[in-house]
């Protein structure tokens, strides 16, 4: 039993079915790829996963609780670093790391500690008192990972992780990434980056048009690359994030 699992998921906004029967699970020691062209279902798949929208149909459960009938304890438990999310703008990067410490419920203490070893960690220690509106996209991402980690949650969802961030951050985030997931924990990274996949991911569930249409573990795999992979199972119409035509 994985601390993710998902079992023929349906979304529909309107008339667009955005994801269409999804399954997969997630272990514990994992960090899983999702990847998939634009408007595969990746963020829908994630928006789910931590509670923030409703399947129409399908099973979900995140560290054995259901994000849609308990949506408040699954993000108590769970990181989530959402795409092109951003610190509240009024708030300081120190002030929005204290104020989410409380929200979980976490020790002042610890928080104060946390907050310094990120700041460190990613660089942004000169911006701690400075208003997040006056930080670059790349330093309000820096502030973003923090947030998703500074309670050491057991499963953490990322949206395009290395959005915004210059080569020498995205090295340590990557590294970070790979460190965090292997001291037990499940990261669930979703992306249309391949070869961020198949640098970082120790398995990788390839969505496209709302299901998975492949899945591969990469630890000690090497043929067929993800890229082979990838372009064998996804269609031009899903990797142009259009609707399939007719041929003309
Ligand atoms: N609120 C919404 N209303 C209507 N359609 C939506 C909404 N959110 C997503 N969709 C549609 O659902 C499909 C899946 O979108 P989703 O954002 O989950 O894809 P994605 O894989 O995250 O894409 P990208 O890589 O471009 O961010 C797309 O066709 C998108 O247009």
């Amino acid at each position: 039993m994985g601390v993710v699992n998902v079992t023929g998921l349906r979304k529909s906004y309107g008339s667009v079915d955005a994801l269409n029967g999804l399954s997969f699970a997630i272990e514990r020691g994992e960090l899983f790829g999702f990847l998939g062209p634009n408007g595969a279902g990746k963020t829908s798949t994630i928006r789910i996963l931590t509670g923030q929208i409703e399947p129409d149909a399908g099973e979900v459960r995140v560290l054995d609780t259901d994000p849609a009938a308990e949506p408040i304890e699954t993000r108590r438990r769970v990181g989530i670093l959402p795409e092109q999310g951003s610190p509240p703008s009024f708030l300081t990067p120190r002030e929005y790391l204290e104020f989410v410490g409380e929200v979980r419920d976490l020790d002042p203490d610890h928080v104060a500690e946390r907050t310094d070893l990120w700041a460190e960690r990613l660089g942004f220690r000169s911006k701690l008192d400075t208003l997040t509106t006056d930080l670059s996209r790349g330093q309000q991402q820096k502030v973003m990972i923090a947030q998703a980690f500074v309670h050491e949650p057991d499963v953490v969802f990322i949206d395009e992780p290395l959005a915004n961030l210059d080569p020498l951050v995205q090295e340590q985030v990557k590294e970070f990434l790979v460190a965090y997931a292997a001291e037990d924990n499940a990261v669930f990274v979703s992306t249309h980056d391949i070869d961020v996949a198949e640098e970082i991911c120790t398995r990788v569930g390839i969505v496209a048009d709302g299901q998975l249409v492949a899945e591969r573990s990469l630890e000690g795999v090497t043929e067929p690359s993800l890229l082979e992979l990838f372009l064998d199972r996804v269609t031009e119409e899903d990797a142009r994030g259009l609707p399939a035509g007719p041929a003309v």
